[in-house]
Order: C-alpha cells, then structure tokens, then sequence
C-alpha cells in the first residue's frame, strides 16, 4: 500500500510536536506514512519516510512564525499534492497552517481545501467529522452576502453525493440518511422567511430522492443537529460555513476532524489551528489529529 502524506503545517505551529507524539503512539505506523517538513526536523524523528522541504539550515522556533517557515508550510503542500498525483501517496493528512503568513510568502487561496481542488483538478465539499456530528458543506468560504447565489444544482449536487459518500465510508447503513439544512430561519417557514428554500433547494433535493432515497427536505437548520445527536440522520448538509461548523465545534471541537471529499484523493485534517500560543510546550492534544489519520485511511481509494 501506498503511504500518506503527513504535512508539517507551520513548522512554528503545533503540526510537528503533533506528529511527534502520535508516532511516538503508534510505531507500527512508521512505514505507513512519509512525513514532509524541514530537514532538521525529519533528522529527529527517525522515520523511514520522509521528504525534506525548505531551506536546509531552516530551524523553526516554536511560537515565532515566519515567511521562511510559511515557504516550509506551503513546499510540503505541494509536494504532498504532486506526490499523490505521481502515485507515491495514497491520500494527505495535513497539519495545521497560517492563512496570514502562507499569504505573506505569496500563497493566494483562501484555505487549504481550495489548494487541493486545484493541485487536484477537481470540485470537493468541505466535510468534518467529529464524534457526534458530521457535516458537509455546500459552500465554505464564501461571504455571507454570496451564498444564495452559491447554491445551485451543481453545488447541492455535490454536496448530497459527497454526504452520501461520507456516511457509507463512517459505517452508516445505505441508503445512508441525510440532513438537509434550510437557509433561511426555519427553513423559510413556507415562503414567509425567504424562497430559497420552495424556489432552489427542495426541487433540487427532490429530483435527487431516486438516487438516495433518505435524503430530507430543507428542514430548520437551528434543530438539525439536535436531531442527528438523537440519531435521525448520519450527516447533515449545512448551507454555508458557520452554520455547520458552529454546532461542530461546539459539540466536537477536540475530536472534529475536517475532510476534503469529492477529489481524486483523500485529504484530511485535524480542525484546530496553529496554536502558536501553546507551541513547544507540549500542550497541544493530538486527538483532532490521530481521528484525522484514521479517517483518511478509512477514505483513501488508492
Ligand atoms: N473552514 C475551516 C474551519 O473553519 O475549520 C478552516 O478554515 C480550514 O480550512 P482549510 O482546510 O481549507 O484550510
């Protein structure tokens, strides 16, 4: 089997005492995975794969980011995205990087999802599982003020298949039931609180009911969650970012896991950031990041 690509993410960050400490964790892993980072890094943790990137002599001090460091960040997503391309990964886990800082060293996407929809020549939907919940999005960094004009058959579509596809590969039984959330307060209360919902949504949800059959109707979005925690659905489809990812991390903030679905391979992530407030001081737990390794071999296809 082909290994995973773990990244570094900010060598300043937390990404590389995580990664530390879960091999520490888990030797019988060490010739699963190839870990990407500075050399002088990869020196320490004695894996037999690895692939350095960045300058040689580039040594990060924890907590104290930096544009050669973010240079770091951004080399190890390319190489990761290439590696799998060239079929030598079978899918990417990546830690944690600076938006601010990967934009100071001349990266231009508003995150990592829409890196790997371009390296990868692909549509995803932005995914996150946690221990309760599980949501995908139909549309993520987009302003509010955007987002109806975001919702299409396209990218519902998408969304549907990609819930479907999350569900199955967590173990849920097919047809997997799925959770749709309403844009507008109480999904639209019949017309009174927005069209979205009778105008664009549920005819598209409605054609869709062949091909997966429990598949809701807009349904309020401020109850959905509270009803898949008492077990009604496997995954809910949130409308738009914070809709999904706040009850997300309220609920499941150490454990959630964020998933790029839809793309020709997996990539995951643990659904915290750089943390560089607490970096090299051993505080940063890695349960976000092992529930990211173990959903990324239960989603790789290669
Ligand atoms: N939308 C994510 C969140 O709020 O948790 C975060 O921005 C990460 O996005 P990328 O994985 O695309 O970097």
């Amino acid at each position: 089997m082909l290994p995973l690509a773990i990244t570094c993410g900010d060598p300043s960050g937390v990404g590389p005492e995580i990664i530390e400490c879960w091999l520490q964790r888990n030797p019988d892993r060490l010739n699963d995975v190839c870990l990407i980072g500075p050399k002088n890094w990869l020196e320490t943790l004695q894996c037999p794969h690895t692939h350095a990137v960045g300058e040689h002599h580039f040594s990060a001090i924890p907590g104290q980011p930096s544009v050669e460091g973010a240079h770091v960040a951004l080399e190890a997503l390319e190489e990761a995205a290439y590696g799998c391309r060239q079929l030598r990964y079978r899918g990417v886990v990546t830690a944690p990087v600076s938006k601010h800082w990967m934009e100071q060293a001349g990266w231009s996407f508003p995150g990592q999802t829409e890196f790997f929809a371009e390296r990868w020549f692909g549509q995803p939907s932005m995914a996150f599982a946690g221990g309760k919940l599980r949501v995908v999005l139909t549309t993520w960094h987009v302003p509010l003020i955007d987002v109806p004009n975001h919702l299409t058959e396209e990218s519902i579509t998408r969304a549907v298949k990609n819930a479907h596809f999350l569900a199955e590969r967590l173990g849920a039984a097919s047809p997997a039931r799925i959770g749709v959330c309403g844009l507008n307060p109480h999904a639209g209360e019949g017309g009174l609180l927005g069209f979205e919902e009778q105008g664009i949504i549920d005819p598209i949800l409605d054609n869709l009911r062949d091909r997966y059959p429990n598949l809701s109707s807009c349904q309020p979005g401020d109850t959905l969650f509270w009803r898949q925690m008492q077990g009604e659905f496997d995954v809910i489809i949130a409308m738009y970012h914070d809709q999904g990812l706040a009850p997300l991390k309220a609920v499941d903030f150490d454990q959630a896991v964020n998933l790029t679905l839809g793309l020709s391979f997996i990539r995951t992530s643990p659904d915290h950031g750089t943390a560089f407030g607490i970096a090299g001081q051993g505080k940063a737990g890695i349960t976000s990041f092992a529930n990211a390794v173990e959903l990324a071999d239960k989603m790789s296809f290669i």
